[in-house]
């Protein structure tokens, strides 16, 4: 999936600036304090955010005629008066899933009975995370899929998504719960203000920024663009790396604003 030159604004004010990624097959999280763009990001990629300029290119299902996108927005709406199962089965109708097949994949077998209403936050997300999943769309968005989870729950929910990614699978989760990150994705995209600041390969990166945790690395990126902002708030046609540089004297890559490898900002 191809993300080229995405911008979004709401009012005039950019949420998503210039936006260039390129996702592979596996887990991609993306990272960002809060307001960055994580979840315009998602819903873009998802085709609820319609952008302002720029283009996605998505992958197709299979034959042409599955569901091509699953999706778990940040609030579920799902009908009252329906049990768990009877929830999943009528989407598992749409795309040929089966439902309890998705219910036991999110440890929500037990509850299956339940009137969705009568299920926990908790389960009501695990729920919106099997119904993304259900027929096996090529790619998977899931925005905070681990938000109001207690800890063993929201690693089974990443390790869902996880083994759901597989190589002919996208998965995009956007979370706050870094050593999950560090656990389960392959690739990670960090926002800060709408804009890509970090993109790539988890290890590479964390090898990049000679760091071993994704919260180091959450850090580091950070640091990285608020120096690029104060820099570009001094002469806006100078990029934030070159800033750094002259700021630093390092002589090294140069690169610090953007991080290509594997997901890359193109
Ligand atoms: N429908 C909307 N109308 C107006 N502004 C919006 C809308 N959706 C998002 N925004 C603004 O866009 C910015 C980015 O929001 P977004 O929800 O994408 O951030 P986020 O990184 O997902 O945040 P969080 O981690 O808190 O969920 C915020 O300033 C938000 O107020």
């Amino acid at each position: 999936m191809v993300v080229d030159d995405l911008t979004r604004t709401y009012g005039g004010v950019p949420v998503l600036d210039s936006v260039s990624l390129a996702f592979g097959s596996g887990l991609t999280a993306v990272i960002g304090p809060n307001g960055s763009g994580k979840s315009t990001l998602l819903g873009a990629l998802a085709g609820t955010v319609p952008p302002i300029t720029g283009e996605i290119r998505r992958p197709n299902a299979e034959d042409g005629s599955g569901k091509s996108i699953g999706y778990l927005p940040q609030q579920v709406p799902f009908r009252e008066g329906f049990t768990a199962r009877e929830t999943l089965a009528f989407y598992a109708r749409l795309v040929d899933g089966d439902p309890d097949a998705a219910l036991a994949s999110v440890g929500l077998s037990d509850a299956a009975d339940k009137a969705v209403e009568d299920l926990s936050g908790g389960m009501q997300r695990l729920l919106g995370i099997a119904q993304a999943m259900l027929g096996d769309p090529p790619l998977v968005v899931l925005d905070e899929p681990a938000s109001g989870l207690d800890p063993g729950m929201r690693e089974r929910a990443f390790r869902t998504a996880a083994t759901h990614a597989t190589d002919d699978v996208t998965v995009v989760v956007s979370t706050h719960n870094l050593d999950l990150v560090d656990a389960h994705a392959d690739r990670v995209v960090m926002l800060a203000r709408g804009r890509v600041v970090a993109a790539g390969d988890l290890d590479a990166l964390r090898n990049e920024y000679s760091v071993d945790t994704t919260a180091a690395l959450y850090e580091a990126a950070g640091r990285d663009a608020a120096l690029s902002e104060t820099a570009d708030d001094g002469d806006p046609a100078r990029s934030g790396a070159a800033a750094e540089d002259e700021q630093n004297m390092s002589g090294d890559d140069g690169d610090r604003d953007v991080h290509v490898t594997g997901v890359s900002e193109q």
